[in-house]
């Protein structure tokens, strides 16, 4: 397994950010595990969940799979501080990268209007987000920017959890729905295997791992 997906599934144990149990999710299926980027709550933790993205981002720019971009856009809410620290660490990496980010409701005094940061029109831009699942949030993400002017090099997301949105039509995921549709890259720091990776190898998640198998047997991507 690369070495920022497994810095990644670990930091995330550690700040209680992947957590098993019994959660619905925002497409309402029930799952045994959930992703809360909202507990990487600290500058350190942040600083170190970004520079996983970024490790990911410049290992798919090496091998060709992610083009060129010249902005970061993170979608509200939990985007928001993962494209700014991804800012942040790019910046500490000598690459000073513009950020925007979107309100999910509208501001109507002072500045109004529901965009917050860089300008999109014409701007060549990166997706922040935190997790993919049925892929709703990436689509409105996509057509913020487009509406904006912006164009979209490409997504990159923490964890995308291949899952297939409804398993009895296809067993395409939704990442790689999203990716053919709109023929963009979509770049995961780790995914639904790596976390099975990680568990079938750790006595911690070894009650986790048929729980997990289970899941990707009846709603994972195929
Ligand atoms: O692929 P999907 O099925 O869209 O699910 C994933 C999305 O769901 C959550 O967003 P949510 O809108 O719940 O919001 P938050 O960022 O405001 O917490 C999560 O942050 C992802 O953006
Ligand atoms: O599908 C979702 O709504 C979802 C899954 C997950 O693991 N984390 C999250 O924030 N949302």
């Amino acid at each position: 397994m690369q070495d920022h997906r497994r810095r990644f599934l670990d930091l995330a144990l550690r700040a209680d950010a992947l957590r098993f149990g019994e959660f619905t999710l925002k497409s309402g299926r029930s799952s045994p595990y959930f992703f809360n980027a909202g507990r990487f709550d600290s500058g350190a933790s942040l600083a170190g969940l970004a520079s996983c993205y970024a490790d990911a981002i410049d290992s798919a720019r090496a091998d060709g799979s992610l083009g060129e971009f010249d902005g970061l856009f993170g979608p509200a809410y939990k985007g928001i501080p993962l494209a700014t620290a991804l800012a942040c660490e790019y910046s500490r990496r000598g690459h000073d990268l513009p950020v925007t980010f979107n309100r999910k409701e509208a501001k109507a005094h002072g500045e109004g209007g529901s965009l917050i940061g860089a300008p999109l029109e014409g701007r060549r831009v990166l997706i922040v987000d935190d997790v993919i699942t049925a892929g709703t949030a990436i689509r409105e993400a996509l057509q913020i920017i487009g509406d904006a002017g912006g164009i979209v090099s490409g997504i990159v997301i923490a964890l995308d959890r291949q899952e297939a949105v409804d398993p009895s039509i296809s067993r395409r995921s939704a990442a790689q729905t999203v990716a053919t549709e709109h023929a963009l890259p979509v770049v995961a720091v780790a995914s639904l295997d790596d976390l099975l990776t990680m568990a079938a190898g750790s006595a911690a998640l070894v009650d986790q791992h048929a729980r997990l198998l289970a899941y990707r047997e009846a709603y994972g991507s195929r």
